[in-house]
């Protein structure tokens, strides 16, 4: 044992990775002893002005010192040198610029090097070929983060927050994910694990030498508001969580309405292209049309889709459907109507059989938020538009928006989020818009990010400034950390050992959020998200 422990320690990252706690001295030897070198390029597929050619591994230093030409120095660590790269037979396969990261200060923890070479394929092509012909390995996807995170480099929330970074679209993923992989998420998780830890310390060390009935009874009596303390922080955490899915996956907005009222020509003014097809036959649109947009830097995916009337066309009456189920799942809807016809109508010559459906009858999600819209209000006087957007025209869509203020008044807690979302319907009013003219799209823009800012900030108590669980996994752990703190204040003043198991349970929750505690079955599903050389 002393043997393999000896030769753990000369490979650099092995030695890192022990004193971190994060791997037993025997199974860093035998990793450190199996280990390939591997490469892979890093930047994306194609042409490009420059491509970064990325290896790891115990063997870096010597396939660069047969790359270079024979007698050449390898640059000093950190440090960019250009440099001749030589194929097997020694012929140039380009001059790129040569940057060593020797472990355990790189990105895996293992000694690593980048190959900076000219982006041509050929030339990316000829330098893979010359590293696979030095024995190195090719990566496989996420294999780099998967190394840093044996490492001890990166916890799972990090290579998390690291997979979404690279995924990231719009600027709230992109300000959450870097939330993550700079450690937020890992501090904040380490903290709560640490002090539900220091707890049970001092509950144990009582149980163990203090037989007398008053100090456990002190002791008990002091970690019991800590512990309530703590599953507090963890419910206000588990309720941003529908923040950080939405910043994630998007805010759905279902544009619906009756026939012709301009969905179509609603949904492709907004995405700024012709998505979906617009004209003046009424039912025209039959599948759902999906646009991803961003609005105020979040993710939103706008759906248009048929209008709501009842037919006796199945191909239509199967449209209508999927409307219905679109607008059940949407987070926000638009209520379009024709200015002149107002709700619940047509502007198109309707055959008896062909009545529209007013669509504040739909059945929505709880919390669906709202918005009205009339529009080609081009074609109206001034002094009836104005009438178009009183409540005479406009009976079931006021009502609807007068009960849902209602409803999130007596369901909103005093908390700061349910106060701002109310507030939104409060002003509900119709929004006098014209596809045709453009008239009114910008207050209609507003109040859609207006409505998206605030159902991603709800729930939360610091808003997009913390790391929030994005990930149904964090919220199972999470759960799981909060039923067990419940079970230990039941049962903490009668079963005390008992109870201190479920203080153990809730800390390795939380340990498997971040990775410190059994996860070798979630690891696999982490990683394959990864591109092949990160
Ligand atoms: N004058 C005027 N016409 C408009 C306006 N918006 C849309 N239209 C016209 O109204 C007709 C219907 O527009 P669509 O966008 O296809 O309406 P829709 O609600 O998607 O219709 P369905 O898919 O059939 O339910 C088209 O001829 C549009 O050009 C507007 O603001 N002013
Ligand atoms: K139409
Ligand atoms: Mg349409």
């Amino acid at each position: 044992m002393a043997r393999l422990a000896r030769a753990a320690a000369s490979v650099p990252w092995c030695r890192w990775a022990v004193r971190r706690g994060a791997l037993p001295w025997a199974q860093a030897f035998s990793s450190a002893a199996t280990r390939h070198t591997i490469f892979a390029l890093s930047s994306a597929q194609g042409r490009a002005a420059i491509a970064i050619v990325r290896l790891s591994g115990p063997g870096v230093d010597s396939a660069l010192q047969r790359l270079l030409p024979a007698g050449a120095v390898l640059p000093p660590p950190r440090t960019a040198a250009l440099a001749s790269l030589l194929g097997l037979g020694g012929g140039l396969l380009d001059r790129a610029l040569v940057l060593r990261f020797p472990g355990p200060r790189s990105f895996t923890g293992e000694d690593c090097a980048e190959l900076h070479v000219h982006g041509g394929p050929a030339v990316v092509r000829a330098v893979l070929d010359a590293l696979q012909a030095l024995g190195l390995r090719p990566a496989e996807a996420g294999e780099f983060s998967r190394r840093a995170f044996d490492a001890g480099k990166l916890d799972l929330t990090q290579v998390e927050g690291l997979a979404d970074l690279l995924a990231a679209e719009t600027e709230s993923q992109r300000r959450q994910a870097l939330l993550h992989t700079t450690g937020a998420a890992r501090r904040q998780h380490e903290e709560w694990r640490h002090s539900l830890l220091t707890c049970l310390a001092r509950l144990e060390a009582m149980i163990d030498f203090g037989e007398d009935e008053g100090i456990a009874d002190d002791v008990a009596a002091g970690v019991l508001p800590q512990v309530q303390a703590l599953r507090g922080q963890l419910e206000r955490h588990l309720a941003s969580a529908v923040g950080g899915e939405l910043v994630r996956s998007g805010v759905r907005i279902a544009i619906v309405g009756p026939p012709n009222a301009g969905k179509s020509s609603l949904l492709n003014l907004l995405a700024g292209h012709d998505a979906a097809i617009v004209s003046p036959v009424a039912g025209t649109t039959r599948d759902l049309v999906q646009v991803q947009l961003e609005l105020g830097g979040n993710k939103v995916i706008l759906i248009d889709s048929a209008g709501l009337r009842q037919t006796d066309c199945p191909i239509e009456a199967e449209g209508v459907r999927r409307t219905v189920a679109a607008a059940q799942q949407a987070h926000v809807v638009v209520h379009v109507a024709d200015a002149a016809a107002g709700f619940g109508a047509s502007a198109g010559q309707a055959q008896a059989d062909e009545q529209p459906a007013d669509s504040a009858a739909l059945p929505l999600a709880p919390h669906a938020l709202q918005l009205w819209v009339l529009n080609k209000t081009d074609l109206l006087q001034p002094c009836a538009a104005q009438a178009a957007a009183s409540q005479q025209l406009w009976p079931a869509a006021a009502q609807a928006a007068a009960q849902q203020a209602a409803c999130d008044a007596a369901a909103a807690p005093a908390s700061g989020s349910g106060g701002q979302l109310s507030a939104a319907h409060e002003s509900q009013q119709p929004l006098l818009i014209s596809c045709r003219t453009g008239q009114g799209i910008e207050q209609l823009l507003g109040a859609l990010q207006q409505h998206v800012a605030g159902l991603v900030a709800q729930g939360g108590d610091g808003g997009m400034e913390r790391a929030l669980p994005t990930r149904a996994r964090h919220m199972h752990h999470l759960s799981e950390a909060v039923a067990a703190l419940q079970r230990y204040e039941a049962a903490a003043s009668s079963q005390l050992e008992v109870a201190c198991e479920e203080l153990r349970g809730a800390a390795r929750a939380l340990g498997r959020v971040t990775g410190a505690v059994d996860t070798e079955e979630v690891l696999g599903r982490i990683f394959e998200e990864f591109c092949i050389g990160k």
